[in-house]
């Protein structure tokens, strides 16, 4: 149940789940065995749990809780006008043992990998598969199985791996066009590639610097602008190195990972929602608290503070090779329009649509350059955040690959509107911080929530209590 009004108070939001999905994923290819704290309980890490799994590593839960009950407890209401949950809810963390495969490699898993609605778990996980000469039928949800999976597959295919979809080889030239479910063929004797990536994503680079590490020689990776560097930063963790050379990354293949211990610190791209609804509520302030300070990572802060928000962060320590901290949020009264870099999108891109939330409540026109990349997301976010903000009786419209918010400094008030996020949970909680703000408009089903943040609407009642 979400209502209007202020939000005040600490909060400790769930583990990063780009960090966590990696931490996983490294400590399966390790030997030896690796304690990973802090993860978060939610469907998209799950999934990546019990992938590696699958493929043959031990994974055990600390405590009472095991993989399959913190999937099945749900604790998740279905609709923002349901009562928040108390009992049966899942932890907001858990802390993993990870037994990995190391030198003996994954197994032939007897099953489809159901990567359900993470993009991460899938494209990462072929990465970690190339280098193996194992066959996995890799799937997910009816999301995901709309979602490009070429831009992973080509570089590698060029490594020595091998796709084909619907049965038949996937042809070299067709492979931009990949879509899951797919079966997906590692190679044992894979080499390095360079590769230049068209588009700046974590997620492609992550999975050739994995299947870079184990492969034969080196392998030398680009973008165009610099995206999220969580595996880069953890694979030395791992006891990989990772060089970088005039702008390039660089990993030199034929190496063995060695089990580490990782502490995940709390996701900035969920915490950025109660930031936002902090700045937008009259007579909130929020702190947001054990945060990853990561500076590919809180480029929306800046946004923010281009925009005028009362936004502050205060550095602590540094965990997982990771900076830590708190960042606090308050309302800000009279906020002013945006432009971005085309450059930063790679940095903005998960929080986007809450940005645009924002932007909706300043005076002028904000311009979001170069987000085309969210219409590959769980849904289309483009067409998404424009319905939403339709709803608040804002115009937003796509230009190209720019997103449009043309901002009178209010939205209007009219009985409440229905908005679907499509299953995407991102949109959700941009809804749900909308309606916390004020703006009159309910929630179809937010019980998507749980892909990245189960415990989300109970966490933002008790901040509004
Ligand atoms: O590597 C990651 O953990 C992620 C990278 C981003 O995707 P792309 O790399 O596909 O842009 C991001 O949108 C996603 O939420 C998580
Ligand atoms: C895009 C996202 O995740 P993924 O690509 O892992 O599904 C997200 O969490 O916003």
């Amino acid at each position: 149940m979400v209502r209007k009004g202020p939000l005040r108070g600490c909060v400790r939001v769930p583990g990063d789940k780009s960090i966590a999905h990696r931490a996983l994923l490294m400590a399966a290819m390790a030997e030896g065995t690796s304690r990973i704290e802090g993860l978060p309980a939610s469907d998209d890490v799950l999934a990546t749990a019990r992938a590696i799994e699958s493929l043959g590593a031990r994974v055990s839960v600390e405590g009472p809780s095991s993989l399959a009950d913190l999937g099945h407890r749900s604790g998740v209401p279905c609709d923002d006008a349901a009562p928040a949950p108390s009992a049966g809810a899942r932890p907001p963390a858990f802390t993993a043992l990870v037994e990995g495969w190391g030198a003996s490699g994954p197994r032939t898993p007897d099953a489809p990998l159901d990567c359900g609605n993470s993009g991460t778990t899938a494209r990462l996980l072929m990465g970690v598969l190339a280098p193996w000469p194992v066959e996995a039928l890799i799937t997910g949800d009816d999301s995901l199985r709309r979602r490009p999976m070429g831009r992973v597959a080509s570089p590698l295919c060029a490594m020595g791996a091998s796709v084909s979809a619907s049965g038949s080889a996937a042809r070299v030239d067709r492979l931009p066009e990949l879509f899951l479910p797919l079966r997906f063929k590692g190679a044992s004797s894979a080499k390095g590639v360079t590769w230049d990536s068209p588009i700046s994503s974590a997620q492609v680079k992550s999975a050739v610097l994995l299947a870079g590490s184990l492969a034969g020689g080196t392998t030398s990776f680009s973008e165009p602008a610099p995206s999220r560097d969580h595996t880069e930063r953890m694979l030395p963790l791992f006891g990989v190195e990772v060089r970088t050379v005039g702008g390039r990354l660089v990993v030199e293949g034929g190496r063995r990972l060695r089990a580490a211990d990782v502490s995940v610190p709390a996701d900035p791209s969920s915490a950025a929602f109660f930031l936002a609804a902090a700045v937008l509520s009259e007579g909130s302030r929020v702190r947001a608290q054990g945060v990853g300070l990561n500076p590919g990572r809180i480029a929306y802060l800046d946004v923010l503070g281009c925009m005028g928000a009362r936004v502050s962060v205060r550095a602590a320590l540094a965990s997982a090779a990771e900076p830590v901290g708190s960042i606090e949020a308050a309302f800000t009264p009279s906020l002013v329009s945006v432009e971005t870099d085309p450059g930063l999108s790679a940095s903005i891109i998960d929080e986007v649509p809450v940005l645009a939330l924002v932007a909706s409540k300043a005076l002028g026109t904000s311009v979001f350059r170069s987000v085309g990349e969210l219409r590959n997301k769980e849904s289309d976010r483009l067409a998404g955040i424009v319905g939403l903000l339709g709803l608040l009786g804002v115009v937003a419209y796509e230009e190209g690959d720019d997103l449009v918010v043309e901002g009178r400094g209010r939205w209007s008030a009219s009985d409440a509107r229905p908005f679907s996020p499509e299953g995407d949970h991102r949109l959700a909680m941009t809804a749900l911080v909308a309606k916390a703000a004020g703006a009159s408009v309910s929630v179809l089903d937010a019980a998507c929530v749980k892909v990245s943040y189960p415990g989300f609407l109970t966490d933002m009642e008790r901040l509004m209590s």
